[in-house]
């Protein structure tokens, strides 16, 4: 018998309204007692005033509107009731405080979802859009995991599952039915394998991306001194954060500023110009440039177009950015077959074609769903070594046992998205992550 969970559903701190939720069996019995009036004659779906009052003391603690849903038709496909009142701590600490002394259990984290998850509202792949929703530091990592929420990425799953039990079925028929069906003709098993291997391959093919969209990018300015590193790191800021002098090696320290370039959360790192000097302060300044390069999803090595100088290229991906070309034309070709972009964080020239080059280096192409846990790629990239090893195995011509174990194997890392074939503990711990009251 599942007990009946409460939690603030809202931010904590000062605000107009707070809310207060409660589910699970006996929701609309512990509310009753809460409010001192019975909720028979109040229709689901319909806010009505209710004060709440203390259980032991009898004490009114705040008055608002109650709504309740009846399970299935809610959130977690359980009984729901939301108490809303007043914002702020204290308050909403003593209303839920009243619905814990009435009977309720507090929540643990993302407990609602997780309800929600086992009475088949929400797949694993949606849950986690949710939590990435709430999370989500930039308008395209909240577009992506609104489409994660609406299902395309799970549709996408059982599109590729679909196919998946189609090569199944031709298998399993030629397995148990030997003398009605024949033998098996590979192309009908192919087909379908094909098609699912090539869906895989335009979802993963996005997977970087949709990380970096949750998960944020880190970019590394480096180059030598007085190049314009710091002046790059204002004009993308559009702000004076790190100190420009013409005094080369002006920046020592790291300096780290958390921007949004192009829709995506990105930390750029201003460092010290690369050089050798004698200066005990510049040297440990150059050390931490090099090691927050080595350490960046992507470089900018800023170069200045009046004195272009030989290049020590990173080994990631990395643009140059050929500064001051406000004051000599840059030759471009010079740095062929690198990727280079002229810019001026003089005047801001270029600066657009420097973000799309950065966050380029890892957009998909295609308009697939974007996935946005590392979780979900570890999952797809081994139903995708189980699909090719099926193939393989398919044309070689072994047996039809050995390429349907292939085939369920691709199957059960398929499930592991959407949570239909994901080990218990590690729901648990998805959930975990989650914010209390979610
Ligand atoms: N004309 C022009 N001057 C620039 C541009 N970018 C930077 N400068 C000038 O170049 C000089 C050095 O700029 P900084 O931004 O301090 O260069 P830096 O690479 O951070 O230098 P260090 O921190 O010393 O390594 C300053 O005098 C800037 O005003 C540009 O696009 N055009
Ligand atoms: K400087
Ligand atoms: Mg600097």
């Amino acid at each position: 018998m599942t007990d009946t969970i409460a939690a603030i559903a809202t931010a904590t701190g000062a605000a107009g309204v707070g809310i207060v939720r409660l589910s699970g069996p006996n929701a609309r019995t512990i509310a009753a007692q809460v409010v001192r009036r019975s909720l028979q004659d109040q229709p689901p779906r319909l806010l009505k005033r209710a004060t709440v009052y203390d259980p032991q003391s009898g004490e009114s603690l705040d008055d608002g509107l109650l709504v309740h849903f009846i399970g299935p038709h809610s959130f977690t496909g359980e009984d729901v009731v939301e108490f809303q009142g007043h914002g702020g701590m204290l308050t909403l600490a003593q209303v839920l405080q009243a619905f814990l002394a009435a009977g309720a259990r507090l929540a643990r984290p993302g407990e609602f979802s997780e309800r929600a998850f086992h009475n088949g509202k929400l797949d694993l792949a949606q849950a986690e859009a949710l939590a990435d929703l709430i999370s989500a530091r930039s308008v395209a990592a909240q577009r992506a995991a609104r489409r994660q929420l609406d299902g395309s990425l799970s549709q996408e799953a059982h599109r590729i599952a679909a196919e998946l039990q189609e090569a199944l079925a031709r298998l399993e028929a030629t397995i148990d039915f030997p003398e009605d069906v024949g033998e098996l003709v590979p192309e009908t098993v192919e087909a379908p394998l094909g098609r699912a291997a090539q869906r895989l391959e335009r979802l993963l093919a996005g997977a970087a991306y949709g990380r970096r969209l949750t998960e944020g990018l880190t970019v590394a300015l480096t180059g030598a001194p007085n190049v314009g590193k710091s002046s790059l790191l204002n004009a993308l800021a559009g702000a004076e954060r790190a100190i420009v002098t013409e005094l080369a090696g002006t920046t020592r320290d790291i300096l780290a500023e958390e921007l949004v370039l192009a829709g995506v959360p990105v930390r750029v790192l201003d460092t010290a110009g690369l050089r050798e000097t004698d200066d005990p302060v510049e040297r440990i300044g150059v050390a931490r440039a090099r090691a927050a390069v080595a350490t960046a999803d992507v470089v900018i090595v800023v170069v200045d177009a009046t004195r272009p100088e030989p290049l020590a290229l990173p080994e990631q991906s990395f643009v140059i950015a050929v500064n001051k070309s406000d004051l000599a034309s840059p030759e471009l070709e010079r740095f062929a077959p690198h990727p280079a972009v002229a810019i001026s964080a003089r005047t801001g020239e270029g600066l657009d074609a420097l973000v799309q080059a950065v966050i380029g280096t890892s957009v998909p192409a295609s308009d697939a769903p974007l996935l946005t846990r590392a979780r979900h790629e570890d999952a797809l990239r081994r139903a995708a070594a189980q699909i090719h090893d099926a193939r393989v195995t398919l044309a070689l011509g072994l047996p039809a046992e050995l390429i349907a174990v292939d085939t369920h194997g691709a199957l059960a890392a398929l499930g592991e998205l959407t949570g239909q074939t994901t080990r218990e503990e590690i729901i648990q711990g998805i959930f975990s992550r989650f914010c209390i009251g979610k």
